[in-house]
């Protein structure tokens, strides 16, 4: 079986939400979370470093693996916990430079062709998505349901995995019974009409992931 070339991360990275502000990063490690992701779109480097560095110290700060998605150079220049990409970014990633300087790295794939392209690329994980509609993203791909989710995570046997989109606290049971690490959670968290009591549950049914 194929192991990860770059740094390991926990097989159970537990909850993981997905955010796209630095006080969205701040509250969450403050209520217990873990594992989470910077996710701010289409800006500049420019515009963006201050954010991603603030986001950077918070998770150093309290001792969390705090993803960077997309901007991989700032990630290293302010040396994140990770870097996550998309198969796009695959082809322009300079992903030498991310192993040598340390980072962990979580890959988007979205049917077995893209696992392939991944498992070659041997990430620290390997996201699977979308497992369910989602409203918080475009996805020129129809999801892939529990059934789909449940043959990858056989397929991928102890590869640290993480399943996303449309992950509700209703529908988190489900995903975790399929075996998968983690599930990472941007509406559930941001849009519920209590965040702090979402977050609680979710921890809850996932856990913070293993040390
Ligand atoms: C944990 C996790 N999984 C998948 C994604 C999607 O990443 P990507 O394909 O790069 O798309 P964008 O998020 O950049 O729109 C993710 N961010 N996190
Ligand atoms: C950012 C993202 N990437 C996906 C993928 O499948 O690669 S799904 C997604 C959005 C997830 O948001 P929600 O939890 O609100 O459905
Ligand atoms: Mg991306």
């Amino acid at each position: 079986m194929v192991q990860p070339n770059f740094p390991t991360v926990p097989q159970r990275l537990g909850l993981y939400p997905v955010v796209d502000s630095v006080e969205w990063i701040e509250r969450l490690l403050k209520a217990g979370v873990k594992t989470l992701q910077l996710r701010i779109k289409d800006k500049r480097d420019e515009e963006v470093e201050s954010d991603v560095s603030a986001a950077i110290e918070l998770g150093r700060r309290f001792d969390a693996r705090l993803f960077i998605n997309d901007y991989w150079q700032l990630a290293i220049k302010h040396q994140a916990y990770g870097v996550h990409l998309g198969q796009e970014d695959l082809e322009t990633a300079d992903l030498n430079a991310i192993r040598e300087a340390g980072l962990r790295l979580g890959v988007s794939t979205h049917d077995d062709m893209e696992i392939d392209v991944a498992l070659a690329a041997r990430p620290s994980y390997i996201a699977l998505g979308h497992v369910f509609p989602t409203q918080t993203k475009q996805m020129p791909s129809a999801p892939q349901g529990l059934a789909q989710l449940a043959r990858h995570i056989t397929r991928l046997g102890d590869y640290p995995t993480v399943a996303i989109g449309g992950i509700s606290l209703e529908r988190a049971p489900a995903v975790l019974e399929t075996g998968v690490g983690s599930i990472a959670v941007v509406s559930a968290i941001t849009q519920a009409t209590d965040w702090q009591a979402a977050t609680a549950q979710l921890l809850q049914l996932a856990g913070a992931g293993d040390e």
